[in-house]
């Protein structure tokens, strides 16, 4: 069935694991995803972004999730990805959506505050979950002195304010993770000590990571192998993910992982059998991929194998 994440977060806390939330553009994604979920038993998040909207039309979306759950039965959680406004959430709420994020961390404090309890609100009335972000995803070189680091992480304090006046269910926060392939120039680096501060501030409350991709070389190197260019990709080390899940993070956003895996099997298909033209080989190769990367990151990662 569909779900909100309350039930899914209030166990990963105690339990000390994180849910996978998991971007979602195409069938062969969701299917790929679904099928990983379900052969591990685990709790799952599927996530759409503006951009996913775009590409596949929020209705397509809707409609395969809803028959990812009719075919396996998982109790999955329907999240809107970086909500830029009001209107956005508005409407997957409207559709059906269980849980949506208002991103407002690009405004001032109180911007943010005042549009994070607008979704609430609205949410809140019909039983749908909301996700903020305080703080700038971004990744600091070490050079950098502490008060630009202290602009742009989650601070701390405000953390709590945040929280107590907007009422929201979940904070996605700025500890040095960034979108994409490229997230450190020097070694991987995330700022421990300020999410050991905010998880005391605030116990029990459920925290979120996004740009938490590994970059795992060996999948870069296969894209680069057969006919990629994806020169210096970094990521997030899968050690660090497994530390943060033990520090209050309960949903740990995957998704240039899952292109990474998408890609490099299809390129190498290809490229192994130029005689094929078969849309339905390579994009099944794809799926597969992504099946085997969901089922690793659900096993060796995020921990939430036989957590459903
Ligand atoms: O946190 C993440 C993914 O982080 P990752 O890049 O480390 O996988 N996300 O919220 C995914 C953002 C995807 O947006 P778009 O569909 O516009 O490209
Ligand atoms: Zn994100």
């Amino acid at each position: 069935a569909l779900v909100t994440s309350k039930e899914m977060f209030k166990k990963a806390y105690e339990g000390q694991y994180a849910v996978g939330a998991f971007n979602v553009n195409n069938m062969e994604i969701i299917q790929g995803i679904v099928e990983a979920a379900k052969e591990e038993n685990a709790p799952l998040i599927l996530q759409v972004s503006a951009g996913a909207r775009k590409y596949a039309k929020p209705a397509y979306l809707k409609k395969l999730v809803e028959a990812a759950i009719e075919d396996t039965g998982l109790d999955v959680v329907l999240h809107l990805d970086h909500g830029e406004n009001f209107e956005i959430c508005k409407q997957c709420i409207d559709d059906g959506f269980t849980s949506v994020m208002i991103d407002g961390s690009k405004y001032s404090f109180e911007e943010n505050i005042a549009l994070t309890k607008k979704v609430v609100e609205y949410a809140h009335e019909r039983g749908v979950v909301v996700e903020a972000e305080l703080g700038r995803l971004a990744g600091i070189e070490d050079n950098v002195n502490v008060s630009e680091k202290d602009a742009i992480y989650t601070d701390p304090n405000q953390a709590v304010e945040f929280v107590e006046r907007t009422g929201v269910d979940s904070l996605a926060i700025a500890i040095g993770t960034s979108h994409g392939a490229y997230k450190f120039k020097g070694e991987p680096k995330l700022d421990f000590e300020r999410l050991e501060k905010i998880t005391k501030l605030l116990p029990n409350f459920p925290l979120v990571l996004h740009g938490a991709s590994t970059v795992i070389p060996e999948f870069v190197e296969a894209c680069n192998k057969y006919g990629g260019n994806i020169p210096g990709a970094k990521g997030v080390p899968e050690d660090m993910l497994r530390r943060a899940s033990k520090l209050g993070i309960c949903k740990i956003n995957i998704d240039t992982d899952l292109r990474l895996a998408m890609t490099a099997a299809i390129r190498k298909y290809l490229t192994e059998n130029p005689e094929v033209f078969d849309p339905r080989k390579y994009l099944g190769e794809g799926r597969k991929a992504i099946k085997e990367m969901v089922r690793h990151k659900i096993k060796n990662v995020l921990g939430c194998s036989n957590k459903k």
